[in-house]
């Protein structure tokens, strides 16, 4: 399959697959900014770049609006990723955000926003290597203007004003083969809610099973086991910093993240992030922690149901605690806030608990990548400890 655009860029290249010469590290080495193309790239005639400011509602809304009705949709068209206001606002104004990584693409004529980019800086540590990054995400581009060759010049724009901070890297997933993924992780559902994910499509009735069998099958406990698990706080942040950072050091891909980045990613926020510690009875001292994400989709062509409730598992560091135990309060916690669904991937340490909880395997794929940094063998899913929103 021919990537013309993606054979142009400092990524892994298919071909390259399997030369053991090549090392780990950057591709290219950074250029002086002098070199940085300092205008925008040029777009077709009809459109103009934007920067879209968060913090601005109706922009905000337009953001919104547009991934609501053309962002990421499942292969059978059953879903529609549905990011809410809230979320997106918290998933791209991180500790050292830049504004100008937040990008549209207008029509001239009416200032409809028909494409999206975003980037925002994180800190990757690849084995002992801690390098600045740009997280990138929600690439989207209208239905309408799909195959124009649009997402190239979004990805080179984004690209430009990422390098105008002398930031050389990327991380980014896709569902989709791309040159070159350096792992690939496969998403696993807990069904919630059963009645739901079958009427709309989603799971059906096991052979020789009732409704109310199955709705028996994923009953789970009205309250949590585990003594001293109460919702995260301010106060926990140097805790759970110490925790995540000793947990995340085992893995060969994970992000470096310092109290400030504790406190905006796992700090909860209501229908956004969802965090909860162990405070041990007798000592006071937090041992353990749970986190997921709030993630609903719109569903697309079902008579009853609109939305989809969907938590999706986090960073969870289970010291004291069973890990197992650890993750089926998760469960009961996320089924107590009458989420549908929880899905995990199958990295760090989550395959230990997947099965045992009922979890069962998506039919989708996440390919994790980097731009401009070689990974010297892919990893397996449970090297990696990074979880892209
Ligand atoms: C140093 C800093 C570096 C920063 C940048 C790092 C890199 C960041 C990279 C971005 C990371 C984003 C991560 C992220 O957001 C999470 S993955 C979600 C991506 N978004 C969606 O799937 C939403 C629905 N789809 C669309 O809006 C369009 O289909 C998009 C816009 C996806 C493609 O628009 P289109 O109208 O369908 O297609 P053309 O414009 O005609 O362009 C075709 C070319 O685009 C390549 N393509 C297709 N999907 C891609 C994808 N998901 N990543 C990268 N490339 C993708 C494709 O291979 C082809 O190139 P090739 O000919 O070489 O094969
Ligand atoms: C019920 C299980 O499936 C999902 O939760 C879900 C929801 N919305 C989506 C929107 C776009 C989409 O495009 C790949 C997938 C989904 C999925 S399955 C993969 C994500 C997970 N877990």
């Amino acid at each position: 399959m021919r990537h013309r655009f993606w054979e142009t860029q400092p990524v892994g290249q298919f071909k390259d697959t399997g030369d053991t010469s090549l090392t780990e590290g950057p591709i290219e080495p950074p250029a002086p900014l002098s070199a940085v193309k300092p205008e925008p790239y040029n777009l077709p005639a009809l459109y103009e770049w934007t920067t879209c400011d968060m913090d601005d509602e109706q922009t905000c809304a337009e953001v919104y609006n547009l991934l609501t009705n053309n962002y990421v949709e499942d292969d059978e068209n059953m879903f529609r990723f549905n990011y809410t206001k809230e979320f997106l606002q918290w998933a791209l104004r991180p500790p050292g955000y830049f504004k100008a990584w937040h990008i549209g693409v207008r029509v001239k004529a009416t200032k409809k926003l028909v494409a999206f980019i975003t980037g925002v800086p994180a800190r990757i540590r690849v084995r002992d290597e801690v390098v600045r990054m740009a997280e990138v995400n929600f690439l989207c581009v209208h239905k309408k203007l799909r195959s124009k060759r649009l997402a190239p010049v979004m990805i080179k724009e984004v690209t430009r004003r990422v390098h105008l901070e002398n930031i050389w890297q990327a991380a980014y997933t896709a569902g989709v083969v791309l040159p070159t993924p350096f792992t690939t992780c496969r998403y696993w559902h807990r069904s919630l809610n059963p009645k739901k994910l079958i009427d709309v499509g989603f799971s059906q009735l096991g052979a020789r099973m009732t409704m109310n069998r199955t709705i028996r099958l994923y009953k789970l406990p009205g309250s949590t086991a585990t003594p001293g698990l109460r919702k995260m706080e301010l106060r926990d942040v140097p805790a759970v910093t110490r925790l995540l950072r000793e947990y995340l050091s085992q893995f060969v891909v994970a992000p470096d993240l310092d109290e400030n980045d504790v406190e905006h990613w796992l700090l909860p926020l209501e229908n956004v992030v969802e965090s909860y510690v162990v405070e041990s009875p007798e000592t006071h001292e937090v041992t353990d922690f749970f986190s997921f994400y709030s993630l609903p989709s719109s569903i697309l062509g079902n008579q009853n149901y609109s939305v989809l409730k969907a938590a999706y598992s986090y960073y969870n560091v289970a010291k004291t605690t069973p890990l197992l135990q650890l993750m089926n309060d998760a469960l009961i916690v996320a089924k107590q806030k009458d989420y549908d669904v929880f899905n995990a991937l199958d990295v760090m340490h989550n395959e230990t608990f997947l099965k045992e909880l009922k979890f069962g395997p998506g039919d989708g794929q996440l390919h994790y990548y980097l731009y401009n940094y070689r990974v010297r063998n892919a990893l397996r899913p449970s090297e990696l400890g990074l979880v892209l929103l």
